[in-house]
């Protein structure tokens, strides 16, 4: 497997407050990697240098071979870096199907590249294909959280990142999401970086996956390896039950 991202020494943060500090990790083309961690951790800000949102003071992005200093943000998913934010960010005045349009945009696809990525979303997101000319402002929440991931891969990105997209949601609806993550992943071969506070359904999906504390990785390892891990179980145990319960 040929590594797709890896963030080296990475130190970031806003003004006085240090959020990252020396952080190493790595995504591997084809992996599902899952970062997990405490409130304030540092799991929202990774993947904010990552995207371009936030310039690290220190360290190292590499993606697909290439190291990111240079690039400015607005040109990274044009590279393939796919981040789903926080809070989904859908256009609200505009319909699903113009959202998905908008959602091409940094890619200059051929000729119906696009309307075929398209209709190939609204095949494996269905409920995306009834609601196409409902403004996207009017969906309910798992509708709007599978729209923003929809709008994020008609970019065709080679790495796909979710920051929480459980969050608010009924726990049907995260099985929903988490069901096409899966088979995202599964069938269509597509590397996912999954920031997730539901630890045991998140390492259920993933390959692998890191702890973060403090902005540093306190622990990694495969999903098994995380799951079996004592610090993971001390603490996630009671979350584990839960979500398995
Ligand atoms: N815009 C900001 N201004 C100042 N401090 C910030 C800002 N955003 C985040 N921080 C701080 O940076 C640290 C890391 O925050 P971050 O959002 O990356 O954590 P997180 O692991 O994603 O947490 P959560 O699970 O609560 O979303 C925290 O101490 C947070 O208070």
């Amino acid at each position: 497997m040929s590594r797709l991202l890896e963030l080296s020494g990475l130190s970031a943060g806003y003004g006085g407050v240090r959020a990252l500090d020396g952080l190493d990790l790595h995504v591997d083309e084809g992996e599902f990697v899952v970062l997990l961690g405490p409130n304030g951790a540092g799991k929202t800000t990774t993947m904010k240098t990552v995207s371009g949102l936030l310039k690290p003071n220190s360290g190292r992005i590499t993606f697909a071979g290439r190291d990111l200093a240079k690039v400015p943000g607005w040109r990274r998913a044009g590279l393939g870096l796919g981040h789903v934010p926080e809070g989904r960010q859908i256009f609200p005045e505009h319909t699903v199907l113009e959202n998905l349009a908008l959602g091409g945009f940094p890619t200059r696809h051929r000729r119906g590249e696009n309307e075929r990525r398209r209709d190939e979303l609204l095949e494996i997101f269905p409920r995306l294909a009834e609601r196409s000319s409902q403004l996207a402002g009017t969906l309910s929440g798992g509708e709007a959280q599978m729209l923003a991931v929809a709008r994020a891969l008609m970019a065709g990105p080679r790495l796909l990142m979710l920051d929480e997209p459980s969050l608010g949601l009924a726990p049907l609806k995260v099985a929903e999401l988490f069901g096409y993550l899966k088979r995202l992943h599964a069938e269509h071969g597509l590397t996912i970086l999954l920031v997730e506070q539901q630890a045991g359904t998140a390492l259920r999906l993933a390959d692998r996956g890191y702890v973060l504390e403090r902005g540093r990785v306190v622990v990694e390892g495969t999903a098994a390896e995380l799951r079996d891990d004592p610090r993971v179980q001390a603490a996630y145990l009671g979350r584990l039950r839960q979500e398995s319960a």
